[in-house]
């Protein structure tokens, strides 16, 4: 029997597609499991578009009910919507990947840039009305980018380049790069030249120059801090204009000031406490980050605004490699970034489950929403869902938009690399949208959360 409540949501893998029957809840990776919204609860879940791109190198804009109501046939890495402030007072407008490079040199690898041609603005038809890069100038752009208030657009672009005192004859090196409209570049920051800066032992360092991974940093978040209560309070580090950077594979996160370009405020690479734990004893200082994504300031006018909100994967980073417990589990973490405590997190303990059900070692997001709740992205096997402040999971949707994230791939996936709800009215006017409940049963058969809680 088929049961109407469950909308837009499908078996599929390899071809084999199915309704689902009831309403199922997707913790790990069956060859078989469900895609679509799983679990809605409209009251309390925020309500808007949800943004990202698909394993399928489209990009993709969803309703609360899973329909998608628009696509872009672009890769994004990852999609940049435009207020129309920025984009000329049109609705719709994104930066996107526009270009692969053909023949890419250098120690190229999954997510690492050196693939990546041009970047482009595209309105909501996918006509393009601004590019950078070109197959000889690539962009090589990768995990972020920005339209800063002057126009000009900010992005993390790899470079490979020989280092002295490393054993790889070159290594990707992470650049921070304002483009001007005109193409022309307003400012450039290079990871490589601040290395005394990040915090590394004299023993972390040797590692990283004799690490044959040429991707020694794997830079993944450059973002400007936003207006924020800390420099309204006299603290010049966090200037509004000064970036947020993450470096995945150092577990360091650190603050570049715009001015002098010398980093001025760290997360990391060291922590008080060591092994990441699930503990709800808050605030505590924070213990041990691996491989974080998605570190940023929560913007003014939202609940926590000023702390740092951080998708900790706890995947496999740090020199030496940092030490995980007998089983790995994300988590999302709020910060307050002057003294350094967490002040609110996320495990699937929160929501009933063990930890190591809500886990992805790479790519992945997090973003606060307005009424408190929080969108995450588990981004290895494509599940977005929004949490209450105490964990209770009122919206889920697995991603049905399978693909090879690189051409040559033998396999598929429908990995997300970050997330972002947005207002109804970023849209053109008329898109539609719609927002039902969708409850999962509680059957025998059907082990969904809210049956098993007490
Ligand atoms: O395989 N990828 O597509 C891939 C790998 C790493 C990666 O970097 S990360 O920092 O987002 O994990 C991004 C994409």
């Amino acid at each position: 029997m088929l049961q109407g409540h469950v909308r837009n949501a499908w078996l599929g893998l390899g071809g084999v597609t199915a309704l689902i029957v009831g309403g199922a809840q997707a913790f790990a990776m069956p060859s078989v499991f469900p895609t679509g919204v799983t679990l809605h609860d409209p009251e309390a879940a925020y309500q808007g578009y949800v943004l990202f791109p698909g394993g399928d190198q489209n990009t993709h804009l969803i309703d609360m009910d899973g329909n998608e109501v628009h696509r872009w046939a672009y890769r994004s890495f990852p999609p940049v919507p435009l207020t129309p402030e920025q984009a000329g007072g049109e609705r719709g407008r994104l930066l996107v990947q526009s270009g692969r490079v053909d023949t890419p040199k250098g120690p190229s690898g999954p997510g690492n840039g050196l693939t990546n041609a041009s970047i482009a603005e595209v309105d909501w038809s996918g006509a393009r009305h601004w590019t950078w890069g070109t197959q000889n100038a690539p962009a090589a752009q990768h995990h972020d980018m920005s339209r800063l208030p002057n126009g000009n657009t900010l992005l993390l672009s790899a470079k490979a380049r020989h280092l002295p005192g490393f054993a790889a004859p070159e290594v990707v090196d992470n650049d921070i790069v304002e483009v001007r409209p005109d193409g022309s570049v307003a400012w450039r920051w290079k990871a490589s030249e601040h290395l005394d800066q990040m915090g590394f032992s004299r023993a972390a360092l040797s590692r990283i120059k004799a690490s044959d991974d040429p991707d020694f940093l794997h830079l993944n978040t450059v973002t400007p801090l936003g207006p924020n209560q800390w420099f309204d309070d006299g603290d010049a580090r966090f200037a509004p204009d000064n970036l947020m950077v993450n470096a995945r594979n150092a577990n360091v996160a650190f603050i570049v000031d715009r001015k002098t370009g010398d980093i001025v405020w760290r997360l990391g690479p060291d922590f008080e406490q060591t092994r990441a734990s699930t503990s709800r004893t808050l605030p505590r200082p924070v213990d041990q980050l691996i491989g974080a994504h998605d570190v940023h300031l929560i913007p003014k006018g939202l609940p926590g605004a000023g702390n740092l909100l951080i998708f900790d994967n706890q995947g496999n980073a740090g020199f030496p490699p940092a030490d995980q417990s007998i089983f790995s589990f994300s988590r999302v973490l709020e910060v307050n970034p002057r003294t350094k405590e967490i002040v609110w997190l996320y495990t699937a303990d929160q929501s009933g489950r063990e930890a190591w059900s809500f886990y992805s070692a790479f790519i992945s997001s997090a973003q606060r929403l307005p009424n408190g709740n929080t969108l995450i992205d588990e981004g290895q096997d494509g599940r977005l869902f929004q949490v209450t402040p105490k964990g209770r999971i009122v919206w889920e949707y697995v991603s049905p938009f399978f693909g090879k994230s690189e051409p040559g791939n033998t396999y598929v996936t429908n990995g997300v690399y970050r997330a972002e709800l947005l207002d109804y009215d970023w849209a053109p006017k008329g898109t539609p949208h719609a927002s039902h409940a969708v409850t999962p049963q509680c059957t025998p058969k059907q082990q969904v959360l809210d049956c098993t809680r007490p």
